[in-house]
C-alpha cells in the first residue's frame, strides 16, 4: 500500500528531493523545494507554465544539476543503477522520420543491456495498427503513445511523463491515459508534470501544485479538495425557491435565473430543499476540484 506523503519516511521514498534550488540569474525558477515521492505511487506535478515544474522534474531525472541541494534515489545518491531503471517521456522528441515505429523501438532498445519485448510494449501502447508506418506518418495520438513505449523500452522502475497529453485531442488523450493507468498496475511509480487538472485527478494518487518555484500544496486529490474547497455549489432554478429562498441561511447569490447556493454540508441543504417542497428537477451540483484548489491558493487559474 502507498504511505500517504504526510507520514512518508524517507525509507518509503524510492526518490527524494531536499531543498532544491535553481536560479537563472534573477529568476528562481525552483526556490527551496523538498519532497520525496513513494514506492508505487502515481505522483503528479501541477502548476501554470513558468511555476519550475520542468526545471524541477529535469533536475531529480539528472539532466540538469540543480544550484543548491541534493537529490536522492534508493536512499543514496544516483548512479550509474538509475539511469538503468528510469523511463523518460519528454514533451518533445525527434524521430528519425524514415524508421516505422517497430524500427525506432528496435533501435532505441539497442542503448539498453536488456529490454521488454518490443511486440509486447506495441500492444501495451496500442500501436499494432501503425507498427510498420513511417514515424512521419502516425497522428499526434500514435506519437505520444510510441513516446512513452520508447520510455518504457528497458523495464523502468521509475517513469517520468512530461506533459504526456498535450496537444492531444479528448479521445487520443483518454487512450493515453488508460495506457498510463495500465503501467501504473504494474507497480511502476510514476512522475508525471501536467497542466491538466483532470489528468492529475484521474491518475494521480499524490499530488504537488507548483508556483512560482515553490510547491504551495501537496497531498493526495481528495486531501487536497477536502482541506482547502469543501463547498459545493447548488444552482437552484429561481422559480423554484421563490418567496422560499430567506429560509436558507449562508452565501447565495443569484446568476441568470439561478440562484447559487455554496454549503459544506450537501447532504443537509438538499433535505432542507425537499423539506421546503423545492422541486429539485432543474437542480445542478458542482464539487470542488483540484482546479477551484489552486484558483485558491494562487488567485489565478492553472491555464491562465
Ligand atoms: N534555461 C533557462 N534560462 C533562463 N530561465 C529559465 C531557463 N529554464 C527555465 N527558466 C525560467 O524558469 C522559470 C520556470 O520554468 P519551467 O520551464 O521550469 O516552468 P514550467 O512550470 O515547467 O512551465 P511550462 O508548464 O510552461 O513548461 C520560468 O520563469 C522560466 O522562464
Amino acid at each position: 500500500m502507498n504511505r500517504s506523503p504526510d507520514t512518508m519516511s524517507s525509507d518509503d521514498a524510492l526518490i527524494e528531493a531536499i531543498r532544491i534550488e535553481k536560479r537563472y540569474r534573477q529568476v528562481r525558477a525552483v526556490d527551496g523545494v523538498s519532497l520525496a515521492i513513494g514506492r508505487g505511487s502515481c505522483f503528479g506535478l501541477l502548476g501554470p507554465n513558468g511555476a519550475g515544474k520542468t526545471t524541477l522534474i529535469e533536475i531529480i531525472e539528472d539532466i540538469i544539476a540543480p544550484t543548491a541541494g541534493t537529490v536522492l534515489y534508493k536512499g543514496r545518491p544516483r548512479s550509474f543503477q538509475f539511469r538503468q531503471e528510469v523511463g523518460i517521456m519528454f514533451q518533445q522528441t525527434a524521430l528519425l522520420s524514415f524508421l516505422t515505429v517497430a524500427e525506432t523501438l528496435e533501435t532505441f532498445g539497442r542503448l539498453y543491456d536488456s529490454t521488454d519485448d518490443v511486440e509486447t510494449l506495441i500492444r501495451t501502447c496500442h500501436l499494432e495498427d501503425v507498427k510498420d508506418r513511417p514515424n512521419d506518418k502516425i497522428s499526434g495520438g500514435q506519437k505520444q503513445r510510441l513516446l512513452l513505449a520508447l520510455a518504457l523500452l528497458n523495464r523502468p522502475e521509475l517513469v517520468f511523463l512530461d506533459e504526456p497529453s498535450t496537444g492531444l485531442d479528448p479521445q487520443a488523450r483518454h487512450n493515453l491515459w488508460n495506457i498510463i493507468r495500465r503501467v501504473k498496475e504494474q507497480g511502476k511509480t510514476i512522475v508525471l508534470t501536467t497542466h491538466y487538472m483532470e489528468e492529475a485527478e484521474k491518475l494521480c494518487d499524490d499530488i504537488a501544485i507548483m508556483d512560482k518555484g515553490k510547491v504551495i500544496a501537496r497531498g493526495a486529490p481528495e486531501k487536497l479538495i477536502h482541506e482547502h474547497c469543501r463547498r459545493a455549489t447548488l444552482a437552484v432554478p429561481k422559480d423554484r425557491i421563490g418567496a422560499n429562498r430567506h429560509k436558507f441561511s449562508g452565501f447565495s447569490r443569484e446568476r441568470g435565473d439561478k440562484i447559487l447556493f455554496r454549503t459544506e454540508d450537501v447532504n443537509g441543504f438538499i433535505q432542507k430543499l425537499l423539506a421546503e417542497g423545492v422541486d429539485l428537477s432543474g437542480v445542478n451540483l458542482t464539487t470542488p476540484n483540484l482546479e477551484d484548489v489552486f484558483l485558491k491558493l494562487t488567485g489565478r487559474s492553472l491555464r491562465e
